[in-house]
């Protein structure tokens, strides 16, 4: 039988430094596939840099990351596309075409440079449902608001069937009912077997509520690691932030209240 673990991506000993500074200092971790995993830390802590590694996108001064029991850097460019879609924090539309054609972009890894198959379609078709975007499939991509690009982007993502979705600020600038509905992509789409989800988040209570883990890094370095009611307690906050929180009780679950800056 196929080892479970198979699946995940491991992060070891991962050191980048950027303008004679460690952005990133021996960050290990296993990103478990069936697990959404947040990643959150102050401005600067090196979030954005963790991700990309993860993606095979950066590589790392020291250490690697791992995939399918061998080293991510050494999968051919096509195959880890295949299984890592990235969703960049700041993403550009750099070409005036229509939502459809943008989406289909993200089957390239399966199509190459022949046309869409059938299956590519159906790909295409049912990463539109998913993110609500069928209405605006025959519009011009430069028109979209922000929030209609950015699901945009990720429905390009989902078209592409990836075992794992590594989103930076996927929140980010969706209205609250379209940060549900991501939410709640996000976790069907770790459901699947094989699948995980890594996301950097600015948000805690999202993190909270979302995550089955949430890693807190602070200057390139990770200081909690856990299911997200052990990572995120005040003593942590404190120590990445600066700031004084409290956990209480909501209605529909805990909820971190932010009380104010430890030296305020
Ligand atoms: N080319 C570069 N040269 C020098 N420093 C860099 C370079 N690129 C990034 N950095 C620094 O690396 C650090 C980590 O950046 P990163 O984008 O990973 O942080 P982040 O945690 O994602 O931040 P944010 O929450 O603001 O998005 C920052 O201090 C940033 O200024």
């Amino acid at each position: 039988m196929k080892d479970a673990r198979m699946n995940d991506l491991v992060a070891e000993d991962l050191t980048v430094a950027l303008g004679g500074r460690a952005v990133l200092a021996r960050v290990g971790a296993r990103f478990r596939a069936g697990q959404v995993t947040a990643i959150v830390g102050p401005n600067g802590a090196g979030k954005s840099t963790l991700l990309a590694c993860l993606a095979g996108l950066r590589r790392p001064d020291a250490g690697q990351v791992r995939l399918d029991d061998g080293p991510i850097l050494a999968l051919p460019h096509r195959q880890r596309a295949r299984r890592i879609g990235f969703l960049p924090q700041t993403p550009e539309v750099a070409w005036a075409v229509d939502v459809e054609t943008l989406v289909g972009l993200g089957r390239t890894p399966h199509s190459g440079a022949r046309g869409l198959s059938d299956a590519d379609h159906a790909a295409v078709q049912a990463a539109l449902v998913r993110t609500r975007m069928t209405s605006l499939a025959r519009r011009d991509v430069t028109t979209l608001s922000g929030g209609e690009r950015a699901r945009a982007l990720l429905a390009r993502v989902l078209a592409g069937e990836p075992s794992w979705l590594l989103a930076d600020e996927p929140l980010a600038g969706l209205d609250p009912g379209h940060q549900l509905d991501a939410v709640d992509l996000m976790r069907a789409f770790a459901a699947e077997p094989g699948q995980g989800v890594v996301m950097t988040l600015h948000d805690l209570g999202v993190a909270l509520r979302l995550a089955d883990r949430v890693l807190v890094l602070r200057d390139g370095a990770l200081i909690a690691d856990g299911p997200p009611l052990e990572a995120l307690t005040p003593a942590v906050l404190e120590r990445a932030y600066g700031v004084r929180t409290a956990i209480v009780s909501g209605a529909w679950g805990p909820l971190i209240e932010l009380i104010g800056r430890v030296d305020g």
